[in-house]
């Protein structure tokens, strides 16, 4: 249930920081939509407003954050308003402010101490306990990209946690509903069409491992030469899963770590590890307990600064080809 009386009320709205978002939102400020900073009135607080237009997708996408709400790797949802701004319903969800930024400009930023394995292990923990959680509520979060990772503080001990539902679904709501009700009745569904529970999820544990492979050298398993724009062979090179661990970055990786990531970058969706099968990986159960190896992360995501674009690009491209699952078609 929304407030329904103004935002305003509670809250003061600045305009300092903008972090845009690719949200369709109405404000009159034009289609692009905002993530701004504001403060509660009555606590002096600062938290991030996200502003949606109310849609279906805003409502489902509300939905499943709030249900996911209040897992320390979660950022949480702390009011959510229903406004009406020039006879448009916008959804106005106010969350925690996560003023630590984003996963890899931290790690850009590192300096002169370097970044190592063991802490790149920590990481990769903290992403897949959110995941876990969202699994474990059949949520999949579909977008799970390292600007979707964010810092609660600039503090160096700061919690790692995950935002935007907004390409996040229930994976238990059985397709042929829609489908009964549609055109014919489930009893002769092929069964990947029936059970698209295992696809859904699967594009999460794909972005753990591309995130995974980035944080362990600096640069992603897929990217084209020099920053040239997505060739055809690099679409057949995704498809068919080729990457490698170029030297020198990855000759002081350990077996665990590229045993792991072999395992989360199949390419065929049925045959990539699960969360919990990924939970209990001794890279992952045992992260204390990793090399603490210094990388080359921090200085190749330096050097590769104007590539960064692309990366992020190339990651939104694939998840969304990604999301045009069996059960889209
Ligand atoms: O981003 C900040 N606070 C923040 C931001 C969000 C947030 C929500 C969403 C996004 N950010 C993005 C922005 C574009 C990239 N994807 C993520 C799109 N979708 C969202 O749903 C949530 C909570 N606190 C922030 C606040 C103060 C300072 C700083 C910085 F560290 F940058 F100075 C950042």
């Amino acid at each position: 249930a929304f407030h329904e009386y103004p935002v305003t009320q509670d809250y003061r709205i600045s305009r300092k920081v903008r972090v845009t978002v690719a949200v369709g939102v109405v404000l009159g400020v034009g289609i692009n939509g905002k993530v701004v900073e504001c403060e509660n009135r009555a606590t002096q607080e600062k938290y991030a407003l996200k502003v949606l237009r109310d849609t279906e997708k805003a409502r489902r996408e509300v939905e499943l954050h709030v249900m996911a709400s209040g897992h320390p790797h979660i950022v949480s949802i702390h009011d959510v308003y229903k406004n009406s701004y020039n006879g448009v319903d916008c959804l106005l969800v106010v969350m925690e402010n996560m003023k630590g930024g984003e996963l890899f400009a931290r790690i850009q930023e590192r300096g002169q101490k370097a970044f190592t394995e063991r802490e790149a292990a920590g990481i990769v923990n903290e992403i897949c306990s959110a995941v876990a959680h969202l699994h474990r509520m059949s949520i999949a979060h579909r977008d799970l990209k390292p600007e979707n990772l964010l810092y609660c503080t600039p503090a160096a001990s700061a919690a790692l946690k995950l935002t935007d539902f907004g390409f996040a679904k229930k994976t238990d709501e059985s397709e042929p509903q829609g489908l009964k009700t549609a055109c014919f009745t489930p009893y002769y569904c092929a069964p990947e069409v029936l059970g698209t529970e295992k696809y859904d999820k699967s594009c999460d544990l794909w972005s753990v491992g591309v995130i995974m492979y980035i944080l362990l050298c600096g640069y992603p398993p897929f990217y084209s030469q020099h920053g040239q724009p997505m060739s055809p062979g690099m679409k057949a090179k995704i498809k068919s899963g080729q990457y490698t661990f170029p030297s020198p970055e990855w000759d002081c990786v350990s077996e665990a770590a590229k045993d792991l990531i072999r395992k989360l970058l199949r390419t065929e969706p049925t045959e990539r590890i699960t969360i919990e099968q990924t939970m209990e990986h001794k890279w992952i159960s045992h992260y204390r307990k990793v090399p603490d190896t210094p990388l080359f992360t921090s200085s190749n995501l330096c050097e590769q600064k104007e590539q960064w674009v692309d990366v992020q690009d190339e990651m939104e491209a694939t998840l969304a080809s990604m999301r045009v699952g069996p059960e889209n078609i």
